[in-house]
């Protein structure tokens, strides 16, 4: 049992999506007390509930649009994760203004409700597509990494210590590229890649909870915790795959799609300036210069100019064999190697 987690009470927001879930698995190993899922959509907390069979999970409908439905989630419990988000680059960039209402003011919504509830600490889930953001996802959620600093930094005796976590593509989250490349291989037909080159770190969705667990153990006001990931490029993800698989490796080749990078970066040169490093995280502490505007404006930083961004063309490249082994790690990978046939062993001569 998980001291730290055992007999608490927890809430995470967007608690019936892929980190959600993970995460209230964990916590109820751990002997949580309780764990709320805040949620709009009522089918899957239903599915959930019957999945789970566990009365300390507690289910709310709401939207942190509201923040009156956030508040109430939010009464009596200790600690909050925030995952709740608009996450799809398209869908953000036809609906910029959706995205601000729930990624901005949503987030800055549970950031209040958490203050007022004197919550102890607050972890919210950002994205390295936050970092010299190009899609309105990208940009809405580094927005919400200022809320969260601003709150640190405006509100020195704050009740609630408020920090984020970054990390790159979860692998085989919902409707991501894993899982539909596999579809694609299964029924015949070539991947579709949409730039060979195109670079992406790799994280399973176990590392995405253990960073937040990091975070929310180690955590000062303000924050930044980001998870260092091998990297790898679609090509030879689409190749990996099709190895698993037994098919050749062969795909239809795309074209960058709207609002998409040749590669993403986890942590920017300043961000690195400050950061310190702790082996598998880096934590990047809010920039303590305050706001009096002529220290603002006339005290510089010079160390920025030697650092390299670390993003995922110069990040740790995984190889096929490598990136084989790694989509072996997933339980989902496995299953449907089984259902095929197909060894779920790999060694790599
Ligand atoms: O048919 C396809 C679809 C995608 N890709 C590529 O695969 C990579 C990953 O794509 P995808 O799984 O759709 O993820 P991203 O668009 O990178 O965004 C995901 O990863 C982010 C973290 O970086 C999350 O915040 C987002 O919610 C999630 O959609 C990208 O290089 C795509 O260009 C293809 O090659 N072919």
């Amino acid at each position: 049992m998980d001291s730290s987690l055992s007999d608490r009470h927890f809430l995470i927001t967007g608690g019936t999506g892929s980190f959600g879930q993970t995460m209230v698995s964990r916590l109820l190993q751990a002997g949580a007390a309780e764990v709320r899922v805040l949620s709009r959509d009522e089918s899957k907390q239903d599915a959930m509930r019957h999945r789970l069979r566990d009365d300390r999970v507690r289910y709310y409908v709401g939207d942190v649009r509201d923040f009156d439905s956030v508040h109430k989630a939010a009464r009596g419990v200790e600690f909050v994760f925030h995952a709740a988000a608009l996450k799809q680059v398209p869908s953000c960039e036809f609906f910029p203004l959706e995205a601000v209402r729930t990624n901005v003011l949503g987030s800055a919504n549970v950031v209040d409700a958490c203050e007022r509830n004197g919550i102890e600490t607050l972890v919210l889930l950002s994205t390295d597509k936050a970092v010299y953001p190009i899609n309105a996802m990208g940009m809405t959620k580094a927005l919400m990494e200022k809320v969260a600093q601003a709150h640190a930094r405006n509100n020195p005796s704050a009740r609630t210590r408020v920090c984020c976590v970054r990390y790159g593509n979860v692998m085989y989250s919902r409707g991501s590229v894993i899982p539909l490349f596999i579809e694609q291989i299964r029924n015949g037909l070539a991947p579709t890649v949409t730039e060979p080159s195109m670079t992406r770190f790799l994280m399973s969705l176990g590392q995405s909870v253990e960073l937040v667990e990091h975070a929310f153990r180690h955590g000062e006001p303000g924050d930044i915790f980001i998870r260092k990931a091998g990297a790898c490029t679609i090509a030879d993800l689409a190749t990996a795959l099709c190895n698993l698989f037994g098919v050749p490796a062969k795909f239809e080749v795309l074209g960058t799609r709207h609002g998409e990078k040749l590669y993403e970066t986890l942590a920017s040169r300043e961000d690195l300036a400050r950061a310190e490093d702790f082996g598998d995280f880096l934590r990047v502490p809010i920039d303590s210069r305050d706001l009096n505007y002529a220290l603002y404006f006339d005290e510089g930083d010079t160390r920025q100019e030697h650092i390299a961004d670390y993003h995922s063309h110069n990040a740790r490249r995984l190889d096929v064999p490598e990136i084989m082994s790694l989509l072996l790690t997933l339980p989902e990978v496995r299953a449907q190697l089984d259902e095929v046939g197909q060894p779920t062993e790999f060694r790599d001569t």
